[in-house]
Order: structure tokens, then C-alpha cells, then sequence
């Protein structure tokens, strides 16, 4: 007998599939949130980001939330069963009224975008933000002072940093061979960054 699909869950994967995604990657503290804002501003895309989803989960205290606090806190990465799980439900929570998704802080390794591809659809780009990482470090200490996040401390930044540069590599030789990668360098100030972003956004209009 064949798995058996309901015509709901047909017509969301359609939808889906319709939409258009941009993944937005890049380090810690690079600046992802901030030109997400900038894009949603102009284009109207829904932002998504796993770190503020996660985030969520954490505040809400639920069961979910307690497994995954202390890895956050020190900086390594959420399994991606439940970073995908979360995801997928905001994306269909969104998916009648949305121009199109950034998805910020996703993937974080190869498996998590081979295991969106497989649950909800391929990325039209990948769009990735690029700093040095003592740029990183001098961003995320400077919103230190105000964003009370329990990972923006100089330990945690460490491992984070570390994460980043471990896994992102593979990332980048991935979507590159597949032609949907789009670099952004970063180390401007945000509007030239915005620039930049605008200009290989445009190109998928
Ligand atoms: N191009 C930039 N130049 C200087 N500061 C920036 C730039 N982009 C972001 N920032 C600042 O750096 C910090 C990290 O940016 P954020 O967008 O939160 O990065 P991410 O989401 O990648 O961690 C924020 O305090 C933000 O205001
Ligand atoms: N796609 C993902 N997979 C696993 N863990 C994730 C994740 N996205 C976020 N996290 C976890 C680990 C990160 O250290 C933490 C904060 O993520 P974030 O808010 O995207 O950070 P930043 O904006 O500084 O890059 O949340
Ligand atoms: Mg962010």
C-alpha cells in the first residue's frame, strides 16, 4: 500500500513549492536579521528566522524548549528534527498571505537543507552575507549591550564562530555547483550591504 497523502497536505506543498524562497545565511553577527529587515521593508517577504523561532520555544517553556536552551546558550547547533519541524509549521502558517520567504540562520549543515528540499521545497537562492570573523566578534559584542540574548557573550561567541566555520564550507560548494548561490560581502555599512542584496533580489522578481 502507498503512503497515504491528504489532498490538504497535496495543495500546501504546491503552494510551497510556488513560493519563493531565499535562504539567508552567513556567520554570527554578520548582519542576516538586519538585511532581512531591510528586504522585507522593500520587497515584503515574510522573515523567518530559526534562531528568533527557536528563541520562541525556549520562552515558552515548553518541553521542546528545556531540550534545547542550554545548546543555544553555549553556542552549538539545535538537532534539525525540531529547527524543521518549527519552520515548516510557521512557513504554512504564513503560506496564504506571503510574497515569498527569507529563511534566516537555515541551513546550518548540508542535512538541513536536503531535509527542506525533501519536507517542503527547493531555495530559489541562497543568499550569503560575508564578514570577517573579528567583524562578527565586534558586531555581536556591540548588540551585547542591548539584546539580552543569553548566547551575545564572548565564550559563547567562540563556539559559535567555531560551529559557523566548521559546517558552512561543505554549504557553500553545495549551492554553488547547483548555480544558486549569491554572495554579499558585508563589511560595509548596511545600506551598501542592502545594495548589494537588492541587486541579486531583483533578479529573481
Ligand atoms: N553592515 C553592518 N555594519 C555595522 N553593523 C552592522 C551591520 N549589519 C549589522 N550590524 C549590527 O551588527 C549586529 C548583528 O547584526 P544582526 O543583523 O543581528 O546579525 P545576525 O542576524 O547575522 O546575527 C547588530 O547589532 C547590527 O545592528
Ligand atoms: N538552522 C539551525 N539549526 C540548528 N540550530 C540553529 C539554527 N538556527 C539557529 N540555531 C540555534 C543555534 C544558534 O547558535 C542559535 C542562535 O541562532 P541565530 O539567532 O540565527 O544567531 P545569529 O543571528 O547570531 O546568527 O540558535
Ligand atoms: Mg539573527
Amino acid at each position: 500500500m502507498g503512503i497515504c497523502v491528504s489532498s490538504d497536505e497535496k495543495a500546501e506543498r504546491e503552494k510551497l513549492k510556488k513560493t519563493k524562497i531565499i535562504f539567508v545565511i552567513g556567520g554570527p553577527g554578520s548582519g542576516k536579521g538586519t538585511q532581512c529587515e531591510k528586504i522585507v521593508a522593500k520587497y515584503g517577504f515574510t522573515h523567518l528566522s530559526t534562531g528568533d523561532l527557536l528563541r520562541a520555544e525556549v520562552a515558552s517553556n515548553s518541553p521542546t524548549g528545556s531540550q534545547i536552551k542550554d545548546i543555544m546558550q553555549n553556542g552549538y547547533l539545535v538537532p534539525l528534527e525540531i529547527v524543521l519541524k518549527l519552520l515548516r509549521n510557521a512557513m504554512l502558517q504564513k503560506i496564504n498571505t506571503c510574497k515569498g520567504f527569507l529563511i534566516d540562520g537555515y541551513p546550518r549543515e548540508i542535512k538541513q537543507g536536503l531535509e527542506f528540499e525533501k519536507m517542503i521545497a527547493p531555495p530559489t537562492i541562497v543568499l550569503i552575507i560575508t564578514c570577517s570573523a573579528d567583524t562578527m566578534k565586534q558586531r555581536i559584542m556591540k548588540r551585547a549591550a542591548t539584546s539580552s540574548r543569553a548566547d551575545d557573550n564572548e565564550a559563547t561567541i567562540v563556539n559559535r564562530l567555531e560551529t559557523y566555520f566548521r559546517s558552512t564550507d561543505p554549504i557553500i560548494a553545495y549551492y554553488e555547483k547547483r548555480g544558486l548561490l549569491r554572495k554579499v560581502p558585508a563589511e560595509g555599512d548596511a545600506d551598501v550591504v542592502f545594495n548589494e542584496c537588492c541587486k541579486v533580489i531583483d533578479i529573481i522578481l
